[in-house]
């Protein structure tokens, strides 16, 4: 049976202040990347640190399938927070190289380095790996923890705002990557994305949060409505679907 991720029934409180309620996802199973999306402050990183075992909250998180610690060079959950990787004196190659090694993937060097070397081509980020971390800008060390990210093969990988530092071209560049890694790999992914259209583009799935419950969830066309719009972003919206299926969702409010 495919590994699948299950989410029931979270309920969470920042000391008295409640922050998540009964929050039940549908499955994530692996192979498929299912986008969190909520105005600020609804709970959706909290929801994503929960997830991850950081925050201890009610509720199950639960991993099935006959593959689940079967996966000899990764595994497990790995949660990629918002901010990147902080400016130092490493090098990109490095970095990654000690994200696979922390990882516990077993075996030799020679193997770690061609794995990370593909990595950093996959993302296109050859021609930096020999800067330091130091020299390089938000954007390029959000793209670094990908690579760190993808080089440790979890089944599950939980990504807060993956593209929140990126330009327009590196956005769809890393959105791309992450479908590829979840069917490739394959692995169950779980995304906080902002940007609507985007988040259409990259899920199989929407969960729309709104002050710590779930609004709805389902297929990105069923999930993205004007009505949403206006009961969860208070915006007045369309949303239209091209003749290829991109959804492309437009606030109308007059500023
Ligand atoms: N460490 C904390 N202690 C207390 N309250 C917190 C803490 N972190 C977040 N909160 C509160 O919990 C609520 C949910 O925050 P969270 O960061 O999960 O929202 P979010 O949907 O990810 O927001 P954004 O889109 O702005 O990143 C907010 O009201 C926030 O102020």
């Amino acid at each position: 049976m495919d590994l699948t991720l299950h989410v029931e029934r979270l309920g969470f409180r920042y000391g008295r202040t409640p922050v998540l309620h009964e929050v039940t996802l549908p499955e994530v199973r692996a192979t498929e990347v299912t986008a969190v999306i909520g105005p600020n402050g609804s709970g959706k990183s909290t929801l994503l640190r929960c997830v991850a075992g950081f925050h201890r909250a009610r509720g199950q998180v639960r991993l099935t399938g006959s593959d689940v610690g079967r996966r000899p060079d990764g595994g497990g959950i790995l949660y990629l927070p918002q901010d990147p990787p902080p400016p130092s004196s490493i090098t990109v190659f490095e970095a990654v190289l000690v994200a696979r090694r922390i990882g516990g993937a077993g075996g030799r060097r020679q193997d770690h380095e061609a794995h990370v070397a593909a990595t950093l081509t996959k993302l296109g980020l050859d021609e930096f790996a020999t800067r330091r971390l130091s020299d390089l800008s938000g954007g390029q060390r959000q793209m670094v923890g990908l690579a760190q990210a993808m080089t440790r093969r979890p089944d599950v990988l939980l990504l807060d705002e993956p593209t929140s530092n990126l330009d327009l071209r590196n956005q769809l560049q890393v959105l791309r990557l992450v479908r590829d890694l979840a069917r490739d790999q394959p692995a169950a992914v779980l995304a906080v994305v902002h940007d609507l259209s985007l988040a259409a583009r990259i899920a199989d799935r929407i969960v729309v949060l709104h002050d710590g419950v779930v609004h709805s969830s389902g297929p990105p066309a069923e999930v993205l409505t004007a009505e949403m719009l206006g009961a969860v972003y208070q915006v007045e919206g369309t949303v239209q679907e091209t003749r290829d299926g991109v959804l492309t969702i437009a606030v109308t409010d007059s500023l």
